[in-house]
């Protein structure tokens, strides 16, 4: 038997040898294309004016020289086109020459005389057209290999399901060109090698998947079907790993067609973003767009500041606050919005007035007058633009009459030679006689004079958009039952005076900045960004239905992949589980699909075990066979103490090289740790906001950052009843605690929160 093991061995250390020359070969090629490319590019750049005709004498001999100057940025960019392809396919080869593969499935297609083996590997490559010695993990037929069966299995490929006999299904360690180990596999990819692969450290950076993607994650990687695929998953399922995954996979799939500018990841903070930035250029693809939902609406409204994920965490509510708070972030407000502004359609804009110099321009009459005169077939959008067109031509005759006026007269005559130079400009200065040139002067002065004006029209000033929302927020109690939400009049109306004072102090809610930009959107009528094919949202349970809906307005035409998991939200009270049923309703059911992923790979057994006990509906997620430590749990008198308890498990991460995270409740809590350990000597990083960066060694994080992020060893910073009070904390205290690798500690002052006193104490060892 081992002597057969061993022959495999020689065999497939042999065929790694040829694999690794041909690459040799091809990186030789590579380079010497690169070479070219490069040499081409800078003889182009050297020559650059000397092969462009300059003639600015004349306005045809500029022209030329445009013509010219283009046909030369041309050529350029063709070139540094090639370099930059040369030089992709050169990284490629690179890489692969290191790893050029990870498995080996060897099949018997019907109609074939023999079996075909074939490597996977994270790019293909062949040695001439249709001989790959490597295919790509991401090509049809390598879904057979993450599929788990063996023996008769089919696979989706673009021209419909193709059939085979799976024989055999091999895993490779490969290091630096060299074969460490060989063997075979017959259940779901060998749990060896996702053992390595989750014994490893934590990282700054989170590494790609392809070579143990498992087959649920598989599932989720391909499916090119849904409309709306929607993962629910606890977590360390892998859930953020399966969409990096799944965009690689996209961008191969639809080359040519797809590129990574028309996908966007929406992701829980800044941090996150940077935690993931590094896994798709490691699969040699480029980054998708990335952005949280606070960056998405205030790049927007840049005159208001909205309440940040700190505030938004950090806000106080009433019973009555929290309903209000439920109800706008509900598909209910959302259509409730769409209702008021199609009722703008017969009345009730607002509009600001146009001056001109201390006078109107058009005044709010006149401007309802213009924008009401179209007939009703006139959706908002071209009642709009009516509108636009109608001030414009205003604008038009307003410059021929300003010119006869007074103020331009006396202007004209004190014009300095500054002055006189700009309106000029590039226009030539022969007049015929006195008077024609002041026409020309006094009209450029006036042209120039009402740019305010034409730019108040352009971008929409005229509206009054802040009047518009709270007339919106007025106007509700009119198109939405109250009773029923249990939101008396006195409430609603003390929020919208709230708002309002918000506003004089230009500041919004979060919540309020998706509606406001909603009814922004309804009123210039908005058609949204028809080029972004695929939206992904992560920690979905964040969301309202209110920001999904908005988000879908935003991409009509896009395919959503959500992903998340109920028990994570950190916004307790805004409800989540709602979310599903709302969800329901944007999308059709025959194109929506719902994933679940239930294992968990990030934790140990010991730790996963644990920290679904704090869940009351935890049951259904699954520890991965991985074992660890048991959590330990300390309750300690004072604060000095909790430091010491804090200060010995940094001790003890540090002599075993593991990376420790001190997740702390909220901002203040941090900032207090923070002092606390360097006073104690400990050196260790305070994240305070998401635009920080993520740095080796300890770091000190609040608990709404470190969502999605993942540490070998979590130090969870006064678990106590004072903190962490009831099920209202529970998914809160859920998402801290499955930070953590491989050691979670949890430690509090004086009486330890209910909702760790529940766990069963043989899951956790109790430290006095
Ligand atoms: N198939 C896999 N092979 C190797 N590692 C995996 C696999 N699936 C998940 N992991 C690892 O498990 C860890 C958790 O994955 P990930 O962060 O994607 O989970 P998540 O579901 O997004 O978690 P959360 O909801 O808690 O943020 C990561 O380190 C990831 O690399």
């Amino acid at each position: 038997m081992k002597h057969l093991a061993d022959q495999i061995f020689e065999q497939e250390k042999h065929h790694l040898g040829t694999v690794v020359d041909k690459i040799g070969t091809a990186i030789k090629k590579a380079e010497a294309d690169a070479t070219t490319a490069k040499n081409n590019q800078t003889e182009i750049e050297k020559n650059f004016f000397k092969d462009v005709r300059v003639n600015t004498g004349t306005y045809s001999g500029m022209m030329d020289t445009a013509i010219s100057v283009r046909q030369q940025q041309q050529l350029l960019s063709e070139r540094e086109n090639s370099w930059r392809h040369a030089t992709d396919r050169l990284d490629t080869l690179q890489k692969l020459e290191k790893r050029p593969y990870f498995a080996r499935i060897d099949f018997h297609e019907d109609g074939e005389k023999s079996d075909e083996a074939i490597y996977i590997g994270l790019s293909s490559f062949s040695d001439s057209p249709e001989h790959f010695l490597i295919y790509d993990w991401r090509a049809p037929i390598s879904s057979v290999y993450y599929d788990g069966q063996m023996g008769d299995v089919s696979y989706q490929t673009p021209d419909g399901t193709q059939h085979v006999n799976l024989k055999l299904k091999r895993q490779f360690t490969i290091e630096d060109s060299e074969l460490k180990t060989v063997f075979d596999t017959d259940e779901t990819i060998g749990d060896q090698m996702l053992l390595n692969a989750l014994g490893n450290q934590s990282d700054v950076k989170m590494k790609s998947i392809v070579s143990t993607i498992q087959r649920e994650q598989n599932k989720i990687i391909r499916n090119t079907d849904a409309d709306l695929l929607f993962v629910q998953g606890a977590a360390g399922s892998g859930k953020t790993a399966a969409i990096l995954q799944r965009v690689a996979f996209l961008l191969y799939r639809y080359r040519g067609k797809l590129n990574a500018g028309q996908v966007i990841m929406f992701s829980p903070n800044q941090l996150f973003n940077d935690y993931v930035d590094q896994v798709l250029p490691e699969l040699g693809e480029q980054n998708m767009i990335q952005m949280t939902y606070y960056q998405f609406t205030r790049r927007r409204i840049p005159n208001l500041e909205i309440e940040n994920l700190q505030e938004r965490f950090e806000k106080q509510r009433t019973e009555e606050e929290r309903r209000i708070q439920s109800f706008e972030g509900s598909l209910q407000f959302f259509n409730a919005v769409t209702k008021y502004a199609e009722h703008l359609g017969t009345s009730g804009m607002r509009f600001r007035n146009i001056t001109f110099h201390g006078n109107h321009f058009a005044d709010r009459d006149r401007l309802k007058e213009i924008y009401y005169s179209f007939n009703s077939t006139y959706n908002l959008g071209n009642r709009l633009e009516g509108t636009k067109d109608e001030l414009i031509r205003m604008l038009n005759r307003k410059v021929g009459s300003e010119i006869r006026s007074k103020w331009v007269e006396e202007a004209v005559q004190n014009l300095s030679q500054e002055e006189l130079h700009d309106l000029f400009k590039n226009n030539p200065r022969e007049f015929k006689d006195n008077d024609e040139e002041f026409k020309f002067l006094a009209r450029q002065l006036v042209i120039k004079e009402l740019q305010p004006v034409k730019n108040a029209i352009t971008r929409n000033r005229f509206f009054n958009i802040n009047a518009q929302f709270i007339h919106m927020l007025r106007s509700m109690p009119k198109i939405v039952d109250f009773d029923k939400l249990n939101i008396s009049e006195a409430g609603w109306d003390a929020h919208v005076e709230q708002v309002m004072a918000d506003m004089k102090d230009h500041h919004i809610s979060a919540q309020g900045s998706s509606a406001y930009l909603y009814l922004f959107d309804l009123m210039t009528g908005k058609k949204g960004e028809r080029s972004m094919r695929y939206v992904f949202i992560d920690e979905i349970q964040d969301y309202n239905a209110f920001q999904l809906a908005y988000i879908r307005f935003n991409y009509p035409r896009a395919k959503f992949t959500l992903l998340g998991d109920l028990n994570q939200a950190i916004f307790a009270g805004e409800t989540t589980h709602s979310l599903l049923t709302e969800l329901s309703q944007m999308f059709k059911p025959e194109k929506t699909e719902v994933v679940q992923l239930s294992k968990s790979y990030r934790s140990t057994q010991q730790i996963t075990d644990f920290t679904k006990e704090i869940l009351s509906e935890g049951e259904s997620i699954e520890s991965f066979n991985r074992t660890g430590e048991l959590p330990t749990v300390q309750v300690t008198a004072d604060e000095k103490s909790l430091l010491k308890a804090a200060q010995r498990q940094l001790a003890r991460d540090r002599q075993d090289h593991e990376t420790t995270a001190i997740i702390g409740r909220d901002s203040v809590d941090c900032e207090r740790i923070a002092d606390l350990l360097k006073e104690a000597g400990e050196s260790a990083t305070l994240i305070r906001s998401e635009n920080q960066r993520l740095v080796d060694g300890t770091i000190i994080v609040p608990s709404f950052l470190a969502k999605g992020l993942e540490f070998d060893s979590v130090i969870v910073w006064d678990a106590s009843d004072k903190k962490y009070e009831a099920d209202y904390d529970q998914q809160l205290l859920y998402t801290i605690c499955s930070r953590a690798m491989h050691r979670l500690t949890v430690i509090a002052q004086q009486q330890i929160s209910p909702l760790i006193a529940k766990i069963n104490p043989d899951l956790y060892q109790s430290i006095q």
